[in-house]
């Protein structure tokens, strides 16, 4: 993938992340400082042995666990440590998830499942809701299939209709662990790449782990974790 619009601006980064998970005897040191930078626009892979701690360092830069140690930033502000709920506004608003199993509601049809992170930021009409998540399941080639519920698409399309409710709130930053671990090969190059290429067009940046290096080396920069580190 080239690297030439790659924005120098920062979505998201972090310094010295350190996470320890479990407890007496079974407690790790799983995450010991790591630092970086996602720049907008810019794909990244984390790569890695099972167990170093690639979830764990997802689960921290979503703000859906907090680090012991370190500090995280979203497009320049700090993301204070203290648990007052500020964690998720700024999650709302900034940040995009996709993961393997795509947690789609079952009782709500595609069109609902991407307004859904709409109606929680609650910034936008009833109307404007429905023409968004309208266009971005038009993008994500579900422009017919809008009211379908998730048990009548199949499993790439779930994973598309995922994808564009990651998207619903034009987030800075679109984590994905393992988006495509779930799907056939022609299904995880399409959803890979339909997924790199929106976020890159809603200049996003995007950090993806994945046990596939033909996806890690489709993106712009993979970075390699050992043992709770980013080795070169
Ligand atoms: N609740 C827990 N208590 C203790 N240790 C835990 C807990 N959850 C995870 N771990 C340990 O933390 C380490 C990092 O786990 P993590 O899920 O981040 O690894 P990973 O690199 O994503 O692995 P995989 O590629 O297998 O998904 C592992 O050694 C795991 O056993």
């Amino acid at each position: 993938m080239s690297d030439s619009a790659v924005s120098t601006e920062v979505a998201m980064s972090c310094r010295g992340l350190q996470k320890y998970l479990g407890e007496g005897e079974t407690r790790v040191h799983v995450l010991k400082g790591v630092d970086l930078d996602l720049h907008r626009s810019e794909v990244s892979a984390v790569v890695g042995p099972s167990g170093c701690g690639k979830s764990t360092l997802l689960y921290l830069l979503g703000l859906l666990d907090w680090q012991d140690d370190g500090s995280i930033s979203v497009c320049g502000e700090d993301v204070p440590r203290d648990r007052d709920g500020t964690h998720t506004d700024i999650r709302c608003e900034h940040i995009g998830f996709v993961f393997q199993f795509h947690f789609l509601l079952p009782e709500f049809t595609a069109l609902e499942n991407v307004m859904l992170p709409m109606r929680k930021l609650g910034q936008l009409s009833e109307e404007e809701m429905v023409s968004r998540a309208t266009e971005l399941l038009g993008q994500v080639g579900l422009g017919e299939k809008t009211g379908r519920r998730p048990s009548q698409l199949s499993g790439g399309e779930q994973q598309r209709v995922a994808i564009a409710r990651a998207l619903a709130n034009r987030p800075s930053v679109l984590l994905a662990d393992e988006p495509t671990g779930n799907l056939d090969v022609k299904n995880s190059m399409m959803v890979f790449d339909l997924l790199t290429r929106l976020a890159k067009e809603h200049q996003q940046a995007v950090l993806i782990v994945t046990h596939n290096p033909d996806l890690a080396e489709r993106c712009d920069r993979i970075l390699r974790m050992e043992d709770g580190l980013f080795v070169d």
